[in-house]
């Protein structure tokens, strides 16, 4: 646990790393307005006993010959404006400092919070895949933003508070202990039962922003989720069912919130009952002390001066460390981003991309255990076209993910090579930026028609773009929008239709130009004419392009130079369209059904004609 800790501060300081000198101007600064806060009580002291009394001046001798030479305590007396300029010069300056120590402290905390919200970031983009998938996304939102902020106020006010607060305690009591010891120790005695106090409700603290911290992340994912799925959350009529849920984790939030309110007000109240309790015995106490002459008027009033500034910084701690309890959990959280294993880079090798893509014997699991894929072996030579078949789940996109090297193969379940080389033995950057992959449900960034299409290459002409849109049977439809390809798309391209969606993801694969390109189930909401259209484009473009073409349909996989049939992580079949309908085996059922399901609805379009 501890270990952890350590690690935690210490992904902070390695946040803060080059700006050392803003803290250090803040400390500076602390120091000087600490100083001259510490000055005024003096100059009270001063003013009652030897300006308004006669007793002698307790100054450091230079000070009592300068004093002396402009007059000494009759001159003050006329003069009484210089001590109270002297007051206001000291607050002055204590509040020149302080501006500098808040100036400082902000610049560091903002500069600390920029960098961590740029790691984590930057991390976050290298993790794997896997990764993504087990952890959601609206708590992940919530850690790089409400955590590190967290972080952020605690750089900018607690921190330097603080050290300022030590300071303050210290300096307060030595100056205390030269008016008088026995006060200095009443006043002292206090301190471990506050402190006692502050630990006890630190860890509390602690434990209950945890839990709190982790409900708001659950609450910003249900919220997250609902609105990425508005279509569904509509289509279905679950607006309430949604609003339920919504609410459920909202009241689960807000009790959280609410009992952690509760601790806080005792927490205020406790303090404020042992502050007030403190004041009045240092009180009663120098009362005593005066009336029985061990103490001077001035001195008394200087020391309950002190007495509260110590008290305050004292009970403030306690609201420090809570803060700072709720940086040490933020910055955990953080932490365990941090510390997730990122997809290491591998060095570069030649590879031929355009060479022939080798499964052997490849069986994979995604929990370890129950395999997806089992035993499955096939080759696609450099230039051919692979058609792959299979009902829902029988694991037709898990081979793409590990030919992409989202997820790679244990060393003895068999292995990927592309051009002879094992694919767990090039770089996955490489791998991927030589791969174009079209997804069944293509995510399109919040940005312009072109901006989507030119993606992978921004500088790309506006004639090229159009070229891969029009492979991808979209430039027409594209070109009579109003804003036509400056159309921005909506988030998640909402404003598209789910066939648009498909071929925009498409042009921009085409636009990517890689040796290898996967359409994973990409042409599934188009309709067959289109489907035809597009592939008749695409194979005239592709060229000599290795090509794998994931489809429910067989019109869509029968032109490939070969099909694979998978049925529960097997391959069932293999071999050419006339090869698997000869064969009579599931192929050729499914072949057979879908024609007469074809022949079927074309006779009903034209008995409707
Ligand atoms: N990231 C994942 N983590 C765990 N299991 C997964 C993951 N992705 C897929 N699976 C499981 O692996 C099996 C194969 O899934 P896969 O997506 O490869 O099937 P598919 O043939 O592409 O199906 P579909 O045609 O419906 O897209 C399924 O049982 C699925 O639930």
């Amino acid at each position: 646990m501890r270990g952890k800790q350590g690690g935690r501060w210490r992904f902070l300081y390695e946040c803060s790393a080059g700006f050392g000198k803003y803290f250090v101007f803040a400390l500076a600064a602390t120091v000087g307005a600490i100083l001259f806060s510490f000055l005024t009580p003096q100059i009270v002291r001063v003013t009652v006993d030897s300006v308004i009394d006669s007793e002698p001046f307790a100054l450091p001798g230079f000070l009592v010959r300068l004093l002396e030479a402009c007059g000494g305590r009759e001159a003050l007396r006329r003069n009484l404006w210089v001590l109270a300029l002297l007051s206001m010069g000291c607050a002055a300056f204590a509040g020149l400092f302080n501006f500098a120590r808040r100036y400082n402290t902000y610049k560091a905390a903002e500069s600390v919070a920029k960098r961590m919200r740029d790691s984590l970031f930057a991390h976050i983009q290298r993790l794997p895949f896997d990764w993504h998938m087990k952890n959601q996304t609206g708590d992940i939102i919530q850690r790089c933003t409400s955590d590190v902020e967290t972080v952020r106020v605690f750089l900018a006010s607690q921190m330097m508070e603080l050290v300022r607060t030590v300071l303050l305690v210290v300096l307060a009591f030595v100056l205390m202990v030269k008016i008088h010891l026995g006060l200095s120790l009443l006043a002292l005695a206090f301190m471990p039962f506050i402190a006692l106090y502050t630990i006890t409700f630190y860890q509390k603290f602690g434990n209950r922003f945890l839990v709190a911290d982790e409900a708001e992340g659950k609450l910003t994912s249900v919220a997250q989720e609902n609105l990425t799925g508005v279509r569904v959350v509509k289509a279905f009529g679950r607006e309430s069912y949604e609003l339920d849920k919504f609410r459920r984790q909202n009241d689960v939030f807000t009790n959280l919130w609410l009992k952690l309110g509760n601790l806080l007000s005792v927490f205020w109240g406790l303090g404020d009952f042992i502050t007030a309790f403190q004041t009045m015995v240092i009180l009663v106490a120098s009362v005593w002390v005066v009336v029985g002459g061990g103490l001077t008027l001035g001195a008394a009033l200087t020391f309950a001066t002190y007495n509260s500034m110590l008290i305050w910084p004292v009970r403030n701690l306690g609201r420090i460390l809570s803060e700072m309890s709720k940086s040490g959990v933020s910055l955990g959280r953080l932490k365990e981003i941090m510390d997730a294993r990122e997809e290491s880079p591998q060095p570069p090798r030649e590879v031929d991309f355009g060479g022939e893509i080798r499964f052997e014997h490849v069986t994979f699991a995604y929990d370890g255990e129950t395999p997806v894929l089992k035993d499955v072996s096939f080759s696609i030579p450099g230039g051919g076209t692979l058609g792959i078949l299979g009902g829902t789940g029988s694991g037709k996109s898990t081979l793409m993910h590990l030919l992409t090297r989202l997820y790679d193969i244990r060393p003895d379940c068999g292995r990927i090579t592309i051009g002879g080389v094992d694919i767990r033995d090039i770089d996955r950057d490489t791998l991927r930026r030589n791969i174009g992959l079209v997804l069944q449900e293509p995510f399109l960034f919040s940005r312009t028609i072109r901006e989507n299409i030119a993606a992978t290459r921004p500088g790309e002409s506006m004639e090229a773009v159009r070229a891969t849109a029009r492979i991808a049977s979209v430039d027409e439809e594209i070109l009579s929008f109003a804003d036509g390809y400056d159309t921005v798309v909506g988030e998640r391209g909402v404003t598209l239709s789910g066939g648009q969606r498909q071929r925009v993801a498409i042009a921009r694969t085409l636009m990517q130009d890689s040796p290898v390109m996967v359409f994973d189930d990409s042409l599934s909401a188009v309709d067959a004419g289109t489907d035809q259209k597009i592939r008749s484009a695409l194979f005239a473009s592709t060229g000599k392009k290795t090509v794998f073409i994931i489809s429910h349909r067989i019109t869509t996989l029968m032109h490939a130079d070969h099909i694979l049939v998978l049925q529960d992580g097997r391959v069932s079949e293999q071999g050419t369209h006339g090869e698997l309908v000869e064969a009579c085996g599931i192929y050729r059922k499914i072949y057979d059904m879908q024609r007469s399901v074809e022949s079927s609805a074309a006779e009903g379009e034209e008995g409707a004609l």
